[in-house]
């Protein structure tokens, strides 16, 4: 049987996204964004009518008929925590995603343009793996501070993808094996994943820096900084300003590569600081699992450069071998993801919050 899936994964700047037929993908791009689009709205829930009729030109253009599809997968939002893989997505979601999400984030549109698409077509549309995945042991909601909870916001998406498939290049299943995971996009998370749960994070709120975002920063400091500036200034020194465009202005490592080529020694100290931070972050997950650890499994757009994950897999091949996964597959995941629910090999889980 002919499976159409449309699978949708927002960003900040751009839409991916993808037709599979069954596991076969038939098309796929990415739809930019311009600065100027995105900056007439106010909330990114805004923007899901704009960035709808641009998936739908984009299957026009494919040629495709519309009320072939079989389901609409997008990559889910910031809603209060939720379990991996599959969500229905209903109008309970919907209404979260857009008027109470739990942070604004582009992946909230997700959902929302899946569920406006299917629903005209009487179809179902799922997120799969949220970013707001939480398997969190108890010991790690801790935080320091009485009523700040740590929270498991994550690339749940790609990094539970790639756990799963290197467990099957261990030949062993995802649910026994203990795999730590470095996603390394423009944002970065890095993921313990204990007997198949992702059991504690260290994203770019508490650890490293990204290409665009600060990681954890001095308190203190941070602290004076908040009475100085105001708040959508310093949001944005953290997330877009924050991290390698903040010392080098870009957020392309390429580019930080083609800068320490030319002799620059600052964007040099700043690229290993990179790295170094990383690696303390996965030393940190280490011992979640008192140092029992398969595999290191470094992923992202980054990852493309071995000259970066060289410094990393220096640093933490002492805890367990160093698997490299270049780029991501959120798309593909999606796609998968809503196939094995419409064959019945994956249950769907109903959105109650
Ligand atoms: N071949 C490469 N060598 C080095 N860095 C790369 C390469 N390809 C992509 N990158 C870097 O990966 C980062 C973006 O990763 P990506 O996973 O595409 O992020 P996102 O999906 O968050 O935009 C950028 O810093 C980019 O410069
Ligand atoms: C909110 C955690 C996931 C995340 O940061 O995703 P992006 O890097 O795609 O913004």
């Amino acid at each position: 049987m002919k499976n159409y899936i449309l699978a949708i994964n927002p960003g900040s700047t751009s839409t991916k996204v993808a037709l599979y037929e069954n596991k076969t993908e038939i098309v796929k791009t990415t739809i930019d964004h311009s600065a100027s689009q995105i900056s007439k709205y106010n909330k990114i829930a805004d923007q899901y009518d704009m960035r709808k009729k641009e998936i739908i030109k984009f299957l026009d253009e494919a040629k495709f008929d519309i009320n072939n599809l079989t389901a609409v997968v997008g990559r889910g939002g910031l809603l209060p925590p939720v379990k991996s893989g599959a969500y229905k997505v209903n109008k309970k979601m919907v209404d979260r995603l857009k008027n109470n999400p739990v942070v604004e984030h582009a992946s909230n549109l997700g959902g929302i343009i899946a569920f406006d698409i299917a629903e005209n077509l009487n179809i179902p549309s799922y997120i799969y793996d949220s970013v707001a995945v939480d398997e969190l042991e108890d010991v790690a909601r801790i935080s320091g501070i009485k009523g700040i909870e740590r929270k498991s916001l994550s690339h749940a998406l790609n990094m539970r993808a790639v756990a799963i498939k290197v467990s099957k290049e261990l030949n062993k299943p995802y649910k026994e094996c203990n795999i730590i995971t470095a996603h390394l996009g423009g944002g970065i998370t890095v993921g313990i994943h204990k007997k198949g749960k992702l059991a504690d994070i260290v994203s770019d709120d508490e650890g490293p820096f990204s290409p665009e975002r600060s990681g954890r920063i001095p308190l203190k400091s941070f602290m004076e900084l908040c009475y100085k500036e105001e708040k959508s200034l310093v949001k944005k020194k953290i997330r877009g300003k924050g991290g390698l465009v903040s010392y080098l202005n870009t957020v392309d490592l390429r580019d930080v590569e083609a800068k320490i080529s030319n002799g620059d020694k600052e964007a040099l100290v700043v690229y290993e600081a990179m790295a170094y931070q990383i690696s303390k972050a996965i030393g940190e997950l280490s011992v979640v699992n008192y140092g029992d650890i398969d595999r290191i499994v470094i992923t992202g757009g980054i990852a493309h450069s071995k000259k970066f994950t060289s410094l990393i897999k220096e640093r933490v091949k002492f805890i367990a071998p160093v698997v490299i996964v270049p780029g991501e597959n959120e798309l593909e995941s999606l796609a998968y993801g809503a196939l094995r629910v419409l064959l019945g090999e994956e249950e769907d889980r109903e959105y109650t919050e």
